[in-house]
């Protein structure tokens, strides 16, 4: 049974009911070419400057889903809507979103500023220009100090943030991060994720974030859209009514585990359809 995504209404009540949804995924599915259902038709609307997050068993579609909505990947039918107009119709300059992979995936041999502005040399943005939004980026990720260094000379949280700062570079509205996290040390990841929220909330972004852990789901989102599989498909949300800013003190008041409890009898119901289905 899903819930009235309470924090989408606060964000569209704030925003003002004449801006329109950042993200709206009208009855999209996906059938890769071996036959795969990755996704059955799926309904989701993503309001101007909210944060969700995407979560789930393994195999439920998160990524399929991600990659639709940013129109790397063409539903097998349905509609994605990036501000009311199709993704795939949308020029670069159209879309301003960004997508952030779990591997930071930088040229080696280049230097830290030379990877951030990959995206405006290739976008033909004059250098000088492109050199300032670089700075910009590179100071909001607090590495303005390392723009000369090679990224084998930095930690795996270091060019976790030259990738954010990639990604802001093009100075998206929409981020799209498909478990950006996922291969730090915890400690590293919760340093990130509270960078995140500020940048989240400074920037005012719309975030759509896939990840595993309920606890980053919990500390970071206003609604968290949990999903199973064979075949992926979306099966409850949970708003996080917390106020913002978050702090590591949320995380050890009831309320927090209150939201993880709530999410992790979700995930096992998530996970226990999921293996039903696959022996049915
Ligand atoms: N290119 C592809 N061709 C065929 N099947 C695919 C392809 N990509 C993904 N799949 C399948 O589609 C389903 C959904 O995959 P997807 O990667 O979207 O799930 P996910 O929830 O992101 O998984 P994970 O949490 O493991 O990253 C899985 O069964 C997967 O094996």
């Amino acid at each position: 049974m899903r819930e009235p995504p309470a924090a989408a209404l606060h964000a569209a009540a704030q925003a003002g009911a004449t801006t329109p949804p950042a993200v709206e995924v009208l009855s999209a599915h996906k059938t890769y070419p071996n036959g795969t259902v990755a996704l059955q038709p799926v309904d989701l609307t993503v309001q101007e400057g909210e944060f969700i997050t995407l979560l789930g068993p393994s195999g439920c579609g998160k990524s399929t889903l991600l990659k639709m909505v940013a129109g790397l990947l063409e539903p097998s039918d349905g509609r994605l809507l990036l501000w009311r107009k199709p993704v795939q119709q949308l020029d670069e300059a159209g879309r301003r979103m960004a997508f952030v992979f779990q591997s930071p995936t930088l040229m080696p041999w280049a230097s830290v500023a030379t990877n951030v502005r990959l995206p405006l040399d290739l976008a033909g943005v004059p250098r000088a220009e492109a050199d300032q939004r670089v700075q910009d980026a590179l100071a909001l990720v607090g590495l303005a100090k390392f723009a000369g260094s090679l990224p084998r000379n930095l930690s795996g949280g270091m060019q976790m943030r030259v990738s954010i700062a990639r990604s802001l570079v093009v100075q998206p509205q929409l981020l799209l991060m498909d478990e950006p996290f996922g291969a730090l040390d915890e400690i590293t990841r919760h340093k990130l994720d509270t960078e995140l929220l500020s940048l989240w909330r400074e920037k005012k972004l719309t975030v759509i974030f896939v990840t595993h852990s309920i606890h980053e789901a919990v500390f970071l989102s206003n609604r968290v859209v949990m999903m199973a599989a064979r075949p992926g498909r979306i099966v409850e949300e949970v708003a996080i009514d917390e106020p913002y800013p978050r702090t590591p003190d949320f995380m050890v008041t009831p309320r927090f585990a209150q939201y993880a409890k709530r999410l992790q009898d979700s995930l096992l119901r998530a996970s226990r359809d999921t293996d039903e289905e696959s022996v049915s």
